[in-house]
């Protein structure tokens, strides 16, 4: 069977090169030429460890081909994966336009058979949608079935995650198109959960809002550990061995980002209140994740003597995590506009990301030349490289050795004896 992806960025490129590697011919379609020319060159538009030399490699192999050319895409294809984006709308709900957009490109183009499988993380309800929308697009009645089956990787680990999956869910009405999916996923060893459309879109957003919620409690309670001279990460260690909590998503820091976590918590919430049962408890998530900026700022502040005005913070690290370049509601950046806005000069580092300068903001190739004069410095991404920096360097290069770790990545013994100040998210 042959397998076309629709949206080439980081779902659907990792999705269709996993496909690759499980021995399945593909093409992965986009709208953006800049991507598909990158693509085609055997290029990677955006950063992820290990995808490149699988992308190169597969493209050399003509396993997968690039195109932007949705009519005879979707004719020569006999599974469609929807890998578009599903943004957060104006009232916290996923904007689904895109979704709909691809759904009538392939009624209109359908021209036997097809299954049309929804990776993208979308509301329950959706896959009833798609069916109507492809119907709508349709001239002429052809025969297909509708797949709900989520994707669960992370960015920075997309390539692993994908290709080792914790559980793989099909959702579909329809036993023979759950049977095909099924298939494709031989090979795989996971559990395969088997459900209708709706509780298969429920799944995802469950995950991720209870994944978010173990961060903002993690948070919350590292706040009062801080006031409490406790630290959060042996806390964090000592829960964590509880089977039943289990070790992960426990690391508190300056809150959760990416292009995730934030709009899918707030679609949840959305989808909560419509059917008139609100989600209290993903509203305090929300409400904990927003505080945690503030929380960090704050620290900063009274360690600075009150005001920021004018000082000089250096800060290490753009993108929402580690191993990505991806800025989607970076904390990093959300901190970045707070201490804007309280006039601080600015001075940034990121292995990967590039951001414009502006008056008082500018961003350094080097960490040496970004710590150089600064009156603090911040760790706003848990990139390995900040790990081991020649310390002692820095704190001569730094105005004043005062040290925020906003990831609680650095050994705090370490720095202070050093000579430096340091401040962790309650990092005692
Ligand atoms: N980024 C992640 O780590 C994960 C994302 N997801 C979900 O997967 C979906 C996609 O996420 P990303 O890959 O991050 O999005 P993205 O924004 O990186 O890529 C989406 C791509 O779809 C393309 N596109 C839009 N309309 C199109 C059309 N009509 N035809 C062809 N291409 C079209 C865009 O040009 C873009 O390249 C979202 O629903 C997201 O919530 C799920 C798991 C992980
Ligand atoms: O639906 C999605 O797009 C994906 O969202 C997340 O993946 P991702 O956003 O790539 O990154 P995570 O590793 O989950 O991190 C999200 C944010 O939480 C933060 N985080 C994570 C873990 C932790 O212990 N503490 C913490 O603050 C990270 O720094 C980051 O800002 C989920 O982990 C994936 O399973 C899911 O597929």
């Amino acid at each position: 069977m042959r397998i076309l992806i629709v949206g080439t960025g980081y779902v659907g490129t990792t999705t269709g090169l996993v496909f690759c590697e499980m021995g399945h011919q593909v093409t992965g379609l986009d709208l953006d030429e800049n991507k598909i020319k990158a693509l085609q060159a055997g290029k990677l538009h955006f950063y992820e460890p290990g995808l490149d030399e699988l992308l190169s490699k597969h493209v050399t192999a003509q396993h997968i081909e690039f195109t932007k050319k949705t009519k005879k895409a979707v004719k020569e294809n006999d599974i469609i994966f929807i890998c578009v984006g599903t943004p957060q709308g104006a009232d916290g709900s996923a904007d689904l336009t895109y979704v709909k957009n691809v759904a009538h490109s392939i009624g209109k183009y359908m021209n036997k058979y097809k299954i049309i499988v929804t990776k993208s993380t979308v509301p329950v309800g959706t896959a009833e949608l798609v069916t109507k929308w492809i119907k709508e697009g349709q001239e002429e009645q052809v025969p297909f079935d509708v797949v709900s089956n989520p994707e669960f990787l992370r960015e920075g680990s997309a390539l692993q995650d994908a290709l080792n999956p914790d559980r793989i869910v099909i959702g579909s009405t329809s036993e023979t198109a759950r049977a095909i999916i099924r298939e494709m996923y031989r090979g795989f060893h996971c559990p395969i959960v088997e459900t209708n459309p709706n509780a298969s879109e429920m799944i995802k957003y469950a995950a991720n809002s209870f994944l978010a919620m173990k961060i903002s409690f993690i948070n919350e309670l590292a706040r009062l550990c801080d006031g409490l001279s406790i630290n959060i990460n042996d806390v964090s260690t000592g829960i964590g061995l509880d089977t039943r909590i289990g070790p992960q998503f426990l690391r508190a820091g300056m809150g959760y980002g990416g292009s995730c976590f934030p709009k899918d918590v707030n679609a949840l919430i959305q989808i909560a209140k419509e059917s008139g049962q609100p989600l209290s408890i993903l509203e305090s998530v929300v409400q904990v994740n927003e505080e945690q900026t503030i929380f960090f700022i704050e620290k900063i502040k009274q360690t600075l003597g009150g005001n920021l005005l004018n000082k000089k913070i250096a800060v290490l690290g753009l993108s929402f995590k580690a191993n990505t370049d991806d800025t989607r509601e970076s904390p990093s950046l959300h901190l970045i506009d707070r201490l804007l806005a309280e006039q601080v000069q600015v001075r940034v580092h990121d292995p990967v990301v590039k951001i414009a300068a502006g008056p008082s903001i500018v961003q350094f190739q080097k960490v040496e030349e970004t710590v150089a004069g600064a009156d603090a410095l911040v760790i706003g991404t848990d990139w390995d490289e900040y790990k081991n920096l020649d310390w002692v360097r820095i704190k001569q290069l730094m105005n004043q050795p005062i040290l925020f770790d906003g990831r609680n990545m650095l050994d705090k013994r370490k720095i202070e004896n050093l000579g430096f100040h340091y401040w962790g998210i309650a990092n005692h």
